[in-house]
């Protein structure tokens, strides 16, 4: 968790308004957000509220159809290449090569992300370092566990020195111990480097613990923005006043509170189950 005093720190990412649909789908729908430099910031929300097409918007993958983007000033739809320049993205895909080593993978992105042919080697093996993989550098990455392709990937997105860390559902399908590693590497970086962090996850526990603000995105929009103590309490508190104070409402009863009852049933499609199967398929 961060030391940032509210309202003091630059603003690392604002949406305003930003808007995208496939069709008649409305993915994003007057999207309002700020996440301040520093801050690991978590974008929750159910199957199909439009996460990772915010997240496609905001990384210049998806043009922005209307509303504004802007990350650390630059406007993703007129600065593209600067935006890119400041930003590290972990896909829900797979973004590691099975047929290369944990070291060559990293390079590849180094490259990819002009890092000087003078600093690479450097470069490659301290962020390797970050994400505790130098034993395993030089094996094939399709011999690491699901554990270790997401540490892989993290190192592929930091090598560039990114401002803003965008990773989208990082630690799905992982054990427990996978998932806690992760998260304890994204710290230790996030610690280190002062870097910014823009996270989607489904575990409701892990926004709880490891994000400093979250908001919960339904049907295209943000319902709820806090931290997730401000949100638990505000539940609590309107539990309270309607005679419901049975228990201390956790972050997944805010989540429930908000998306609503028919949770299961709306949102998310074939696209959406096929591309959850095979990123859990594919580290688990
Ligand atoms: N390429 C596409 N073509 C058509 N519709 C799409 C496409 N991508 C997303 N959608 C639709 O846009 C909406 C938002 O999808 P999106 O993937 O952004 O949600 P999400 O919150 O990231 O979901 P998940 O948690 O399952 O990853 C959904 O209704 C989805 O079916």
């Amino acid at each position: 968790m961060t030391d940032v005093p509210e309202g003091t720190a630059p603003v690392a990412l604002a949406c305003e308004g930003l808007r995208y649909a496939f069709g008649e789908t409305k993915a994003v729908d007057d999207l309002e957000l700020t996440v301040r430099a520093g801050e690991v910031f978590g974008l929750l929300g159910p199957n199909g509220a439009g996460k990772t097409t915010a997240i496609r918007c905001i990384t210049t993958l998806l043009p922005v159809p209307a509303g504004m983007v802007r990350v650390f000033g630059h406007d993703a739809a007129k600065e593209r290449m600067a935006v890119r320049r400041l930003l590290g993205y972990v896909p829900q895909q797979l973004s590691a090569d099975a047929g290369l080593t944990g070291r060559e993978n990293v390079e590849l992105f180094a490259r990819v992300f002009d890092v000087t042919r003078r600093e690479r080697a450097d470069r490659v093996a301290r962020v390797l370092e970050a994400v505790d993989l130098t034993a395993a550098a030089d094996r094939l990455a399709k011999t690491y566990s699901g554990g270790m392709i997401r540490r892989l990937e993290l190192a592929q997105a930091l090598v560039s020195a990114p401002r803003l860390l965008m990773l989208d559902e990082p630690t799905i399908g992982l054990d427990p111990i996978a998932r806690t590693s992760v998260w304890e590497h994204i710290n230790a970086v996030r610690a280190a480097t002062g870097m910014t962090v823009l996270v989607t996850t489904h575990y409701m526990d892990e926004a709880d613990q490891y994000c400093d603000r979250v908001a919960l995105m339904h049907r295209g929009r943000i319902h709820a923005l806090g931290t997730p103590q401000e949100l638990r309490s505000e539940l609590a508190e309107r539990r309270r006043g309607e005679g419901e104070a049975d228990h201390e409402p956790t972050l997944e009863d805010v989540f429930r509170d908000v998306a609503g009852s028919g949770l299961d049933e709306q949102g998310g499609d074939f696209r959406d189950v096929r591309s959850t199967r095979r990123t859990a398929s594919r580290v688990g």
